[in-house]
């Protein structure tokens, strides 16, 4: 789908201003695949069917079952400092690889990823222990983004204050709710403001007051000229958030452009407005055959008032 040539201008108000802005990530004809080993279920096989094959091809060619899923096709971009991004797509279109790989956890399996500064990416588990205390894990993660111990030891109370979760920071992370971790992991990878930060839907966790805040310290990493992404599978958040949208589809970008315009096309494709439509065209057509063209045009200018009918 084509997207309106303006759409993929940023905010930048004149060709100066264009020239200003310093590029954070540059991706690159970025491929990403996975390859899964196992050999899957046959559509026309049963379970059993299925069991019997694997057993008896076991060693041989046919028992490695060596299947690959393109998760990233071809993905190409430039993102600048002071921006905030936004990934839309349906579950599976690759967002979440796509950011896992900018933040260096999946490499790409051609194409390049530049980075023009530290990428953090918000809710990293493999950093934080559950056994350990969120006290412990704040130790741990603060390290492991670079912090030395001396300047953890300075920023533990208000790391510990942003993640207000009372007297759980002393308990295992494994006694924690969602929402509670999701707190910690995003007061710890914050606590050093990164060039490039990455939250995935971690703000889908957590209470009202908690959203609030969290969204508050994006925009100072933003207002810091940090560049921050978001995969949110509400559109409504990333337009409050986001300055520009990436739409995923099936592995592709799609669309690269304002987060009005970008969601709107998104919107057409597979949200409600589509639906509206399918159901407006067949009232249109039934309208047609009992009442005549002008009868169907005079809905359709109810509908749409600006249209051209
Ligand atoms: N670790 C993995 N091993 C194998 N395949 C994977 C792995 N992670 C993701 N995939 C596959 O890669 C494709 C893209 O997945 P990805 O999680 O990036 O999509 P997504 O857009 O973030 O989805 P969602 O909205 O459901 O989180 C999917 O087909 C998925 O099954």
């Amino acid at each position: 789908m084509a997207v309106p040539e303006d759409a993929g201008a940023p905010a930048a108000s004149s060709p100066a201003a264009q020239d200003e802005r310093i590029p954070s990530v540059i991706v690159s004809h970025v491929d990403i695949r996975y390859r899964i080993y196992g050999s899957p279920k046959r559509p026309e096989e049963t379970d059993e069917e299925g069991a019997v094959r694997r057993l008896l091809s076991r060693g041989g060619q046919a028992g490695l079952g060596v299947q690959e899923v393109h998760a990233v096709k071809n993905v190409s971009f430039v993102a600048y400092r002071g921006e905030s991004i936004g990934i839309i797509g349906r579950n599976g279109s690759g967002k979440s690889t796509l950011l896992r790989s900018v933040a260096g956890l999946v490499p790409p399996s051609s194409g390049t990823i530049w980075l023009g500064g530290r990428a953090a990416l918000l809710g990293v588990n493999a950093v934080l222990q559950k056994k350990l205390s969120g006290r412990d894990n704040i130790w741990i993660g603060a390290q492991a983004l670079g912090l030395t111990p001396a300047q953890v030891r300075r920023r533990m109370d208000d790391i510990i204050e942003f993640a207000d979760i009372g007297d759980f920071i002393d308990l295992p992370m494994s006694s924690y709710s969602s929402g509670m971790a999701a707190r910690l992991r995003f007061a710890i990878s914050t606590a050093v403001v990164p060039d490039i930060l990455i939250v995935d839907e971690a703000l889908a966790t957590g209470d009202e007051h908690f959203r609030a805040r969290a969204t508050e310290r994006i925009e100072q990493i933003r207002e810091q000229a940090g560049t921050v992404f978001i995969v949110a599978h509400s559109r409504k958040r990333i337009n409050q958030l986001c300055t520009r949208v990436l739409w995923m589809d099936d592995g592709r970008l799609l669309g690269d452009g304002r987060p009005s315009v970008v969601n709107g096309l998104y919107g057409r494709k597979y949200g409600r407005h589509r639906q509206v439509w399918k159901e407006r065209y067949e009232q249109i057509e039934r309208v047609m055959t009992e009442q005549g063209p002008e009868a169907a045009r005079e809905l359709l200018r109810r509908w749409e008032p600006e249209g051209n009918w």
